[in-house]
C-alpha cells in the first residue's frame, strides 16, 4: 500500500511547474508529494514554487521537507492543489476529511486551476459512503443538535473522538467533527449542499464535481481518471 501511494505521489510531481503556487493536501499520500516536491525545489530542478498548506500537518511537512509556504491570504490564485481522498466514485465525487482538515482543503482545492486527487486503488468506490462515513465538521456548541438532526437524513452521526487527548477531536479551525453514516448517498451533490444548509455546519466532507483528475495507485501501475 504504502508504495502504491508513493508512486502516485511520484507521478504527481509531473504536474508541477517552475512559478506554481500549490495547494499542499493532508494526509499519508500527500506527505509523499510533499516530501518529493521537496527534494526537486531543495536540488533546484524547480523553481519559484511555493505551497499553500491545507492543515498544520502539511504546513509542518512543507517546511520540513524545504517546500516555502505562503498563506491563502497570500496569493492571487492557486494553479494546482493536491491530495489524498478517502473515497472516489465513477464520476469523480469524493469523500474526504478522516484527517478532519476538509474545511481548509476544500477552501483551497475549489479554488485551485487544477485539483488532482491522489489514491490507491482501495478508495475507488461504486457509490460515495460504501465504505466511509461523511465527515461534517461543526462549531462544538451545536454538535449534539446537528448530530440529531442528520438522522432526517436515514443517517447516524457520531461525535468523532480523540485518541491521544480525552475528549473529542478539535480541528485546526477549534471545532468538532461528526462522522455521519448514510444508507444511501444517491446525489453527492445535493447532500453536501444539504448538510452545509444546517445551521452550525461548517463544511463536510463531500467534494462532488471539484475533481479534475485522479491518479490511482494500482499492482499494474498509475493510471489517470479524468472527468
Ligand atoms: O481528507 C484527508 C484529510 O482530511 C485525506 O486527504 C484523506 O483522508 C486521505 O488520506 P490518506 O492519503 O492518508 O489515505
Amino acid at each position: 500500500m504504502e508504495e502504491l501511494k508513493r508512486a502516485v505521489a511520484k507521478e504527481a510531481l509531473k504536474f508541477i511547474e517552475d512559478d506554481m503556487i500549490v495547494g499542499l493536501g493532508t494526509g499519508s499520500t500527500t506527505a509523499y508529494f510533499i516530501e518529493y516536491l521537496g527534494k526537486l525545489i531543495m536540488e533546484e530542478e524547480l523553481e519559484d514554487v511555493y505551497g499553500v498548506p491545507t492543515s498544520y500537518q502539511s504546513r509542518m511537512l512543507a517546511i520540513e521537507n524545504g517546500v516555502p509556504v505562503l498563506g491563502l491570504d497570500e496569493v492571487d490564485a492557486i494553479d494546482i492543489a493536491v491530495d489524498g481522498a478517502d473515497e472516489v466514485d465513477p464520476q469523480l465525487n469524493l469523500i474526504k476529511g478522516r484527517g478532519a482538515a476538509l474545511t481548509m482543503e476544500k477552501i483551497i482545492e475549489y479554488r485551485a486551476g487544477t485539483f488532482l486527487v491522489l489514491v490507491d486503488e482501495s478508495k475507488l468506490v461504486e457509490s460515495l459512503g460504501q465504505k466511509m462515513p461523511v465527515p461534517i465538521e461543526v462549531i462544538p456548541a451545536a454538535w449534539r443538535a446537528i448530530a440529531e438532526e442528520i438522522e432526517v437524513f436515514n443517517a447516524t452521526a457520531e461525535l468523532r473522538m480523540a485518541s491521544k487527548k480525552d475528549g473529542p477531536v478539535v480541528t485546526d479551525n477549534g471545532n468538532f467533527i461528526l462522522d455521519a453514516r448514510f444508507h444511501r448517498i444517491e446525489d453527492p451533490l445535493d447532500l453536501e449542499i444539504e448538510l452545509n444548509n444546517i445551521p452550525g455546519v461548517v463544511e463536510n466532507g463531500i467534494f462532488a464535481d471539484i475533481a479534475d483528475i485522479v491518479l490511482v495507485g494500482t499492482k499494474e501501475g498509475v493510471k489517470r481518471l479524468e472527468r
